[in-house]
């Protein structure tokens, strides 16, 4: 990663935590309280040395013992409170960041989801925003009590004598290439067993989710032995960080020892001398053991500033993408139901045209079938007028309004948009299509499930309508989510339905149902069936036949079936295929 970009994307993090900063103040307080408190002790104890001790001035030693008592209750109480207000102010830059981050996914338009699997979003707001938070704020501000920590030890030991300051600190490049040498490594180590944790989740996840495909094509043992190669795999990892950690710690400890041998010898020789006294000796020995934590936390910073600021990367990434919903435009309280699509040319991707100049006019309460092969451009459509996409060319206007020109969150509330498959949010049934309408009540849904022809269905499921979703989800079939995903179309009373009718075939009694329902739910409305069995269509006054995103042919069913042209043809083949 360039300085540069390092150092911005550092400047931004820093600017947007700074936004806590009455907890950051704390926080900043305890640290400078920490090192001082830290500095104290040692200096204590040489003035008690030589002052009381030496002198033999017994009776005020008293005294200077509660003042000693007194440095180490205040870094008891300094250290807590830095522990407790890194941690409110981590978890608070923690919380603002994962906000954004869920607030960005849910403006996001369909083009950013195009690049970004689950997964990794997932991992981007749960595992990056942790490393920030650990790396970031806890090691950045950790750092920076270090930092204080050991210049405090050197301006201390350099007012009470420079050169055994000197001598005491040739230990230092020791500890230095220690913790860069063992200390990368185990911390590398230790970023690994990470990685490998994630790897086990997806592992798992995978199994989870792809079980029926698993057992259809027996790779039961293949994916066991993938598990098991990335359980041993973390298993190494973590032995890694065991060997290092044990190899690390001790070897710190020795260096730091090594200048207290140098202080004992050096300072033991300087004082026979005369040159310093017992307790500034006693004082360095203190200071010297105090290095090795500092030392090891200021080495680290670097080389967690690198693996951090890659995760604020990508946080940023996702903050930054441009493919956001723009919720601008007149709001529409009611609409007629007219839809007229003028010249729409429109491609996912460029240069690739999906609809290429589609003119259709639907008008209001009418109920239009969309047919087509797979991959016509028959959802197309139907994301169109759900203002999911925007056209790339030409205009759809309702009621006369260019569509561009409504506010696409006003606009949804007229639409009850029906899809192929329903997805259930964790709560119960009745909370699942509550969630159309916030200002529906409970009576509404059962009032609208009875219209629609579903309540007795709903009543026979194990709790009626406080079923739990995850449980229905196990009882229900495509078809009976579908119900679901009607009432909750109902529940909004919407100007316009779109229907994407399932594909998957339909037992004949819940399809009576999902029809009823769908009749019921259409009457008076514009209504849009994109139909994948073309038997639906009879319920239409216009069916439109889409070929490689153009209009080819438009009428009333029994117009296009004495025509005998594309409609007939896909008619009669699919006929054949499903008799009945
Ligand atoms: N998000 C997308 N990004 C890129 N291309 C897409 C995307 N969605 C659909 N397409 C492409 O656009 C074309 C039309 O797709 P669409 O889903 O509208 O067809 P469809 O008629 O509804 O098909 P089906 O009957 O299989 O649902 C297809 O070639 C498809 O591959």
């Amino acid at each position: 990663m360039a300085d540069k970009s390092s150092l911005s994307l550092l400047k931004r993090f820093i600017k947007e935590a700074l936004s806590e900063r009455r907890t950051l103040a704390i926080v900043v307080v305890s640290i400078v309280g920490s090192a001082l408190a830290n500095l104290a002790s040692p200096y204590i104890l040489r003035v008690a040395i030589d002052h009381y001790i030496i002198p033999g001035r017994y009776k005020e030693l008293g005294f200077i013992a509660m003042l000693y008592l007194l440095s180490l209750v205040a870094q008891w109480f300094f250290t807590t409170l830095q522990t407790f207000y890194t941690e409110v102010f981590g978890q608070k830059v923690l919380r603002n960041l994962r906000s954004q981050l869920h607030e960005k996914i849910l403006q996001s338009n369909l083009d950013f989801f195009k690049t970004k699997s689950t997964g990794d979003l997932v991992s981007r707001i749960i595992n990056d925003t942790n490393v920030v938070n650990d790396v970031l704020v806890s090691g950045l501000l950790g750092g920076l009590g270090s930092i204080l920590s050991l210049a405090g030890i050197i301006v201390a030991m350099l007012l009470l004598d420079v050169k055994l300051t000197l001598v005491t600190l040739t230990s230092v490049p020791l500890m230095v290439i220690i913790a860069l040498y063992f200390g990368g490594k185990m911390r590398r180590a230790y970023r690994e067993t990470r990685q490998k944790i994630a790897k086990i989740s997806s592992v798992v996840e995978e199994s989870v989710a792809g079980i029926e495909t698993i057992r259809a094509f027996g790779k039961e043992k293949d994916v066991e032995k993938e598990f098991s190669k990335v359980s041993t795999e973390t298993i190494k990892a973590y032995l890694r960080v065991a060997i290092y950690m044990g190899i690390f710690w001790p070897l710190m400890n020795i260096a730091s020892l090594l200048s207290v041998i140098v202080v004992i010898a050096y300072g033991g020789y300087l004082a026979y001398k005369g040159a310093v006294s017992i307790g500034v000796v006693v004082a360095f020995i203190q200071y010297a053991q105090r290095f090795r934590g500092p030392i090891n936390n200021v080495v680290s910073m670097y080389d967690s500033l690198q693996s951090a600021l890659a995760a604020l990367e990508r946080i940023y990434e996702i903050l930054d993408d441009e493919n956001v919903e723009d919720y601008e435009g007149i709001s529409v309280e009611k609409l007629k139901g007219e839809i007229e699509f003028r010249n729409v040319w429109f491609e996912y991707e460029k240069g690739r045209p999906v609809l290429k100049d589609v003119n259709l006019y639907i008008p209001p309460a009418s109920k239009v079938a969309i047919v087509g092969k797979t991959g016509a451009g028959k959802t197309t459509i139907a994301n169109l007028i759900m203002r999911f996409y925007d056209p790339t060319k030409g205009e759809i206007l309702y009621d006369g309004i260019d569509g561009k020109k409504i506010s696409r969150k006003s606009l949804r509330k007229r639409i009850g948009y029906v899809p192929q498959e329903t997805y259930l949010f964790p709560g119960t049934i009745m909370e699942n299509i509550l969630m159309a309408n916030p200002e529906a009540k409970e009576e509404d849904v059962i009032r609208v499930c009875k219209e629609l022809g579903i309540h007795d269905f709903i009543m026979k499921l194990p709790k009626g309508y406080e079923t739990s979703a995850g449980e229905a989800g196990k009882l229900l079939s495509v078809g009976e989510r579908q119900l679901i995903s009607l009432a909750r179309a109902m529940l909004k009373d919407p100007d316009i339905v779109i229907l994407d009718e399932a594909l998957s075939s339909v037992d004949p009694k819940t399809e009576q149902l999902v029809q009823n329902a769908m009749i019921k739910l259409m009457e008076g409305r514009t209504s849009i069936i994109i139909a994948h069995r073309l038997s639906i269509t009879r319920f239409a006054d216009k069916v439109i036949v889409v070929d490689d995103g153009r209009i080819v042919e438009e009428g009333s069913p029994g117009e296009l079936l004495s025509r005998k042209g594309y409609f007939y043809k896909l008619y009669t083949s699919q006929m054949q295929e499903v008799p009945g």
